[in-house]
């Protein structure tokens, strides 16, 4: 530090630089009370992105604005993100602010993508939910705003777009109320000056604020208003919101009462009652502005600071690791030049270049590198303390929703004293699925309910349309990749046509190979009605040598195991003069034919294979023996017949009371199954609701016609469920493309 003090004066290097690294030196000895880790959430089109984009601006990290229509902001780094104008990859950026420094992430705001906002969700310590002025609370809105519940995340709300003449910021307020049952304390109102322009009115110092347009909104000037009915209604707001807090806070009431007065109640002890309001998830700081014209922004991050968490107030579950290293992996990307990087969130420890951490499934990893993140643009660093967030270079097998940790060992430990310190005794397993639960290494991920066949363009680029359909894989967990031996095609599974579409986009500009993708087909799954079994005995000469194999196998209906041996005493002695290796082979062979059903192609579920017998003649190849095991299956399955299931989506449905009926009504053409009608606030009705994926194409704007834009959705996948018979033959119809 002496040192750069003294070449500051020495003229030797240039200044800029100097103050540069002056700068970065400060910035990295940052402590983890001077971090906040937030998320940037939405429903799609809110301004994410340009707010983001103005964050990084006025924090001096990005000299230029970024415009979402003019394709290059900086967290929207992915060509399909710039030719598209949405966010795709939540992406890490960090930036200093007024002392702090803030790792951002922001996330898709798309339903296709809500595994990902949900692996962000581990990563942060506080919420920032973008709200469009002009729209309240949307559909997507509703979904972030439960995971952000499921995750405890205290929240600020951003209503953004307040220039535009239709934006309603009392609506927004009343829907944050009624839609999301949140209580929204409004810490600034909007107003205009004599240029008719967005100004703030800011609750707590009782000043307007206003923005410069001249120098893109890097300055803004501060006046207190002068007496005048505004001042006395901002005065009167002021009031509610000590009174509101004061019912939540003993500080604060403790003065009011002491005091007899709101007028004694200093900014700095409202300030400090909202934090302790707001940490503890009671209340929602409010604020607003318009990301596009630059107003309202700098308060947003000091708000950011002022009453969201610091990493250490959060996260305690992880103190059983002590100093031992405990990540959390919540995104891979893939760079052309540095191969996969891992985004981790440091909860313990201090992870180092060179170091060698374990993933949650075992396998051990050695870090090359560590970046600091800024989208695309990567800036190496030595070692990143618990609390932060940092970029892993070399990590080969990791995928997101991993916990990296230090050793086997510090992991198990950690799961003792976190048991211990529960006080729960219980057997070793038991210990494992607890912790694994709290750790949130128990990851879910969705079953896939669209899939389509993808196809290199030619032979020979087979092998490298496979490895980046394994990159991306490891990147995002909800795709799916399998082979159907039968067309010989590979096939995607996924969570819908935007998701498709992406990986097919991706492929093209990130590992130039255009891929052609099959229709999108909703992925239905096949079950047996009732056992069946049968015996097959196959013989083959092949290349001089004898084949010889019979196998009697049997199918069951059975959640558990999909593979088990009939123990019965007939049975018992033939099963084992069987070597394992044996055993292994025809279990491989008759577990791959349930991953085709002879309807249409689907997975079977809920089967069970048993052997009951096997001869297998001297010499037998292994491949032999597997394909006759696969097919003695098929054979099974296709005599005996399969049921399909289809998947089904559990819908959220909120909408004013008069509408109700009318969302019903289309409802029962769509064969849902209504759950529950609830009362949401004073004027709402909730619709908790089940309906095929089949039926609800277009969902979406058909609810905003039958409620005239009214009511908000959520969807999400809620397994699969059995069909009538008509039912099926028109799903197998369509998979067959006749309808
Ligand atoms: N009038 C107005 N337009 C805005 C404002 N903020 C964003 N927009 C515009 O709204 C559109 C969507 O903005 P984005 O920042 O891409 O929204 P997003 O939430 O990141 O969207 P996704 O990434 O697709 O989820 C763009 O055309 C922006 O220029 C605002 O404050 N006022």
């Amino acid at each position: 530090m002496k040192m750069l003090k003294y070449a500051l004066h020495s003229g030797g290097m240039p200044r800029n630089r100097l103050l540069r690294q002056l700068s970065a030196h400060i910035f990295r000895r940052s402590y983890s009370s001077n971090i906040r880790n937030i998320g940037i959430l939405a429903h799609i089109d809110a301004g994410k992105t340009t707010t983001t984009e103005r964050m990084l601006f006025y924090s001096g990290k990005t000299r230029s604005l970024g415009e979402v229509h003019r394709g290059n902001t900086v967290t929207d780094y992915l060509t399909q993100e710039r030719e598209r104008g949405i966010t795709i990859c939540s992406s890490a950026v960090t930036f200093p602010w007024s002392g702090n420094r803030i790792n951002l992430l922001d996330t898709p705001g798309h339903i296709d993508f809500t595994m990902e906002v949900e692996q962000s969700l581990y990563a942060v310590d506080g919420v920032v939910v973008v709200l469009d002025g002009t729209a309240g609370v949307e559909a997507q809105t509703v979904t972030v705003w439960t995971q952000a519940d499921k995750h405890k995340l205290p929240r600020l709300a951003f209503v953004n777009k307040m220039d535009r003449p239709d934006a309603d910021f009392d609506k927004c307020v009343n829907d944050l109320r009624t839609k999301l049952e949140t209580q929204p304390v409004c810490i600034q109102y909007p107003s205009k000056n004599q240029d008719g322009l967005l100004t703030i009115n800011d609750v707590i110092t009782l000043e307007q604020l206003t923005w410069q347009p001249k120098d893109l909104g890097r300055s803004y000037s501060k006046t207190k208003l002068e007496p005048s009915d505004d001042l006395r209604q901002l005065q009167e707001k002021r009031n509610e919101l000590i009174d509101q807090l004061s019912g939540l806070d003993d500080e604060l009431a403790d003065v009011v009462i002491s005091t007899e007065s709101f007028d004694n109640v200093s900014n700095a002890l409202i300030e400090r009652a909202l934090r302790r309001a707001t940490c503890q998830q009671k209340v929602v700081p409010v604020l607003l502005g318009s990301a596009y014209k630059n107003v309202g922004i700098q308060r947003l991050m000091d708000a950011v600071n002022t009453y969201l968490p610091a990493p250490e107030e959060r996260n305690q579950i992880y103190d059983c690791f002590g100093n031992e290293v405990a990540g959390k992996v919540f995104k891979i990307v893939h760079d052309k030049q540095r191969g996969p990087l891992t985004l981790v969130r440091i909860l313990r420890g201090e992870i180092k270049r060179g170091m060698r951490l374990i993933c949650s499934r075992g396998q051990a990893e050695v870090v090359s590198k560590l970046y600091e993140p800024l989208a695309d643009e990567y800036r190496e660093v030595g070692a990143v303390q618990s609390g932060d967030v940092v970029i892993c270079a070399g990590l080969k097998s990791t995928v997101t929703g991993d916990l990296l940790t230090s050793s086997q060992t510090a992991l198990r430990n950690a799961q003792k004293r976190l048991k211990q310190s529960q006080g729960t005794v219980s057997t070793d397993e038991d210990e494992e699925l607890d912790t694994d639960e709290l750790f949130g290494i128990d990851r879910q991920i969705p079953d896939a309910v669209y899939f389509c066949s993808i196809e290199p363009p030619s032979v020979s680029s087979q092998t490298a349309m496979e490895q980046a359909l394994r990159q991306l894989q490891r990147e995002d967990p909800s795709l799916r990749v399998s082979y159907d031996s039968v067309t010989g095609q590979t096939v995607l599974g996924g969570m819908g046509e935007l998701h498709m579409d992406i990986i097919k986009s991706r492929i093209l500009s990130e590992y130039k190979i255009d891929v052609d993708l099959g229709p999108l087909q909703i992925a239905y799954k096949e079950t047996i009605e009732s056992p069946s079994l049968t015996t097959l005995s196959v013989e083959k000469e092949i290349a001089g040598s004898k084949q010889n194999v019979s196998l009697t196998l049997e199918v069951v209906k059975d959640q558990g195991e999909l593979f088990s041996l009939d123990k019965s005493p007939e049975n018992l002695s033939n099963l084992n003069t069987l070597p394992p290796r044996t055993l292994q082979v025809i279990r491989k062979g008759s577990v791959s034919a349930l991953e085709r059903g002879p309807r249409v192609g689907g997975q079977v579920v809920d089967t069970q294979i048993r052997l009951h017998n096997a001869i297998i003649g001297r010499g037998t190849a292994d491949s032999f023996v597997m394909a006759t095991a696969a097919q003695c299956v098929q054979k099974l399955l296709s005599t005996s017949g399969t049921r399909l299931l289809e998947p089904i989506m559990a819908l959220q449905i909120v909408a004013p009371s008069e509408r109700i009926s009318g969302i019903m009504a289309d409802l029962s053409r769509r064969r849902a199954l209504i759950n529950d009608v609830l009362p949401k606030g004073e004027r709402n009705k909730m619709i908790l609701v089940n309906a095929p994926l089949a039926e609800l194409s277009g969902y979406s704007s058909a609810l905003r016609t039958i409620s005239s834009g009214t009511a908000s959705m959520t969807m999400q996948p809620s397994g699969f469920s059995g069909m009538n018979a008509v039912d099926e033959s028109l799903a197998e119809r369509r998979v067959q493309g006749l309808e």
